[in-house]
């Protein structure tokens, strides 16, 4: 291995009671909310094809116009009760808000910047009050915060000369001032979700990130904070030079996630998710594919089946309301998980072989192991193959609680048949298991 001081400091996934609550949440809401949501994709009549929170960056946006936008910003129709109301029936258990995305304007009034809400005609705090709401709802929230800010005059995306390195040391201490500022406003949030984490300044400093995050850390001891933030002396992002994960949790998977439970190396890890294909900021005309209750609730579902949280976007409007596509989405994963949110709540890869019709999700430190079923095979049976030295006792459904007597096929494989083969959602069926071994025989005839 190669000697790093700025490398991962921990082997292993962290066990302080403040990650095993991260963990076990396994749901959670993206709110990107900007100056980006009042152009909304659009400008001159012209529609920008690219993710409505860049549009700063499209050549047919002046820069000077979009630095204007927060003279018009007042989301008179924001209501924070009924946002953490929504998200709450969709059974989100956290929440991650843009504090600031890359066009630097800061949604609390920052006393390090003159670029905030407070010199909007809104003037007032909207963070303070997203997150009482949220917190009053049982849901945690986390803040997203872009390194990269096109507005501050500081920053350099690159440093070519002696005045570019002074101007990134001055930066330096803005982010860390605003970070610890955040902290000392909000000592309720549970953690940072870095981006904008990409450029040269800040990938050719390993050395800060590292410092960076252990003063965060200390400053707020438990804050989970994902792997985008660090570097190391070697410029390796989110894995150091050594192939180790930093930070404490894996946060590369946005907008993808991962096929196989090889892809993510034991790690804790999170996927972050659009609606559409690439739309984080509200954006007038979605093109291209919405996806459905079903796609996001399998999303969710693999996720967790593979030992990660999974996070879906929404983008309010300039006014402070939800599109229609967006409150319909979050009405239908809810109806879904007020009845099988158990499965996906506290969930862990099961460690069983994976089978066509769907995943195996194993309730954290139990036996109990549900199956979520998406391809209803022709047959209507469902095969089970039980890992080494596993027995099962029991088999029912989720939905009636009613008991399913599995057909046993030899050694450690079952076919469960089931009562009625039409499905119009997930079906969830709960395996009771106990440790055995794996006698060849139908043991669960023995357990009727
Ligand atoms: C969470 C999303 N991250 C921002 C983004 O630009 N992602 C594109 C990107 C993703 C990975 C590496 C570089 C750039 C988007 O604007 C959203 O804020």
């Amino acid at each position: 291995t190669i000697a790093l001081k700025h490398g991962a400091h921990r082997m292993g996934n962290r066990t302080d009671a403040d990650m095993v609550r991260w963990r076990s949440l396994r749901f959670g809401q993206f709110i990107h909310w900007g100056l980006y949501a009042i152009p909304a994709g659009e400008w001159n009549g012209k529609t920008y094809n690219g993710a409505a929170e860049w549009i700063r960056s499209w050549k047919e946006m002046p820069h000077k116009a979009y630095d204007q936008l927060y003279r018009q910003f007042n989301p008179v129709n924001f209501n924070p009760q009924q946002w953490a109301a929504q998200a709450k029936a969709m059974g989100a258990k956290y929440m991650i808000i843009t504090t600031k995305h890359h066009d630097g304007f800061c949604l609390w009034p920052s006393k390090y910047s003159k670029y905030t809400i407070a010199a909007s005609p809104w003037k007032k705090d909207l963070l303070g009050p997203m997150i009482d709401a949220y917190n009053k709802a049982g849901i945690d929230v986390h803040l997203y915060f872009s390194i990269i800010d096109w507005n501050h005059p500081d920053y350099r995306a690159s440093l070519k000369n002696a005045a570019d390195s002074a101007a990134g040391k001055r930066f330096q201490v803005f982010v860390k001032n605003q970070l610890a500022e955040l902290l000392q406003r909000y000592p309720t949030i549970k953690g940072f979700w870095f981006d904008g984490t990409w450029d040269d300044s800040w990938k050719n400093d390993g050395a800060f990130s590292d410092e960076l995050e252990q003063y965060l850390q200390a400053l707020h001891p438990g804050l989970v904070m994902g792997s985008r933030l660090r570097a190391d002396e070697k410029g390796a992002r989110h894995f150091d030079s050594n192939g180790r994960l930093m930070g404490d949790y894996e946060q590369g998977w946005e907008r993808k996630l991962p096929a196989t439970i090889a892809d993510v190396h034991g790690n804790d890890w999170e996927a972050v998710m659009t609606v559409p294909e690439n739309q984080w900021g509200y954006h007038a005309k979605w093109m291209g594919h919405v996806k459905t209750v079903n796609e996001i609730l399998e999303m969710l579902v693999k996720s967790v089946s593979l030992n990660g949280n999974f996070v879906l976007n929404f983008g309010p409007k300039a006014d402070g309301t939800y599109r229609a596509e967006e409150q319909q989405l979050a009405a239908g994963i809810g109806e879904w998980m007020k009845v099988n949110g158990a499965a996906v709540y506290d969930g862990t890869y099961a460690g069983f072989e994976k089978q066509d019709w769907g995943y195996y999700i194993r309730k954290s430190g139990t036996d109990s192991v549900y199956m979520v079923v998406f391809n209803m095979p022709v047959s209507g049976s469902l095969r089970v193959k039980l890992p080494a030295r596993t027995e099962l006792t029991g088999v029912s459904m989720m939905q009636g609680n009613v008991a399913l007597a599995p057909e046993w096929i030899g050694r450690n494989e079952y076919f469960i048949h089931l009562p009625n083969k039409q499905q119009e959602s997930p079906m969830v069926i709960l395996l009771k298991t106990v440790k055995g071994e794996n006698k060849d025989k139908g043991n669960v005839e023995k357990a009727r």
